[in-house]
């Protein structure tokens, strides 16, 4: 699909439902670049009417895995973006009543790339780091509630995420160690 010539950013719908991939104009020069990475009226139009309330930023060693994470009665939609590093992202849709419930879906996002991805709420998400260290840096729709935090595991049986660095243990928290299967833990149900 061509960029349309309008927009500042390209948005590329993902083969899960509502999840876009924005790719930022980045402006070379000789001193360097520029772009715009967030613009409330594109993002809206493309992602829909959703507004940021809290900034996130995370940095992690190589073979860190965080993930997967939602909340439930605050779920939170998620625009993120690598400033320094890669990571191997990964999002699993939650909600019960989406035509890709219980699918995942994986970007590389990089410093390199700079490509955001959109994740909308009802996701689950985590991510890997691929390179020596990432920083990860994120906006999201709701305030952090860490009562209403859930964690599946990385490596739950029925999702079959097809992680990178294969042979390699992950780093993870301690809360994530501790994560439910996808089928046990507690999913996003229709509103209608
Ligand atoms: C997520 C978060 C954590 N914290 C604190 C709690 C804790 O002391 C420390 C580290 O928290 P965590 O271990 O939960 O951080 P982390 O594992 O990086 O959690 C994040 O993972 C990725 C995959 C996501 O999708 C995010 O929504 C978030 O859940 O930071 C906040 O103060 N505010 C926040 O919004």
């Amino acid at each position: 699909m061509e960029p349309e010539p309008d927009l500042k950013m390209h948005y590329q719908p993902q083969k899960l439902k509502d999840v876009v991939l924005i790719t930022p104009k980045v402006h070379q020069d000789h001193r360097g670049f520029f772009m715009e990475t967030f613009r409330l009226d594109e993002f809206q139009k493309h992602c829909g009417a959703y507004n940021f309330v809290q900034d996130n930023h995370s940095r992690s060693e190589k073979g860190t895995l965080r993930g997967l994470h939602y909340q439930l009665n605050n779920p939170q939609g998620k625009l993120i973006r690598v400033t320094q590093g890669e990571v191997y992202d990964v999002v699993v849709d939650c909600r019960t009543d989406s035509p890709t419930y219980g699918q995942w879906h994986g970007v590389t996002l990089s410093a390199e790339n700079k490509q955001l991805l959109w994740v909308p709420p009802g996701f689950a998400h985590g991510f890997m780091v691929l390179s020596d260290t990432a920083d990860f840096e994120y906006k999201c729709t709701d305030y952090y509630a860490p009562d209403d935090q859930y964690v599946i595991a990385w490596n739950d049986a029925t999702l079959r995420i097809q992680w990178p660095l294969q042979n390699l243990n992950p780093t993870l928290s301690g809360k994530d160690q501790g994560g439910k299967s996808f089928l046990q833990a507690p999913k996003f149900e229709s509103q209608k």
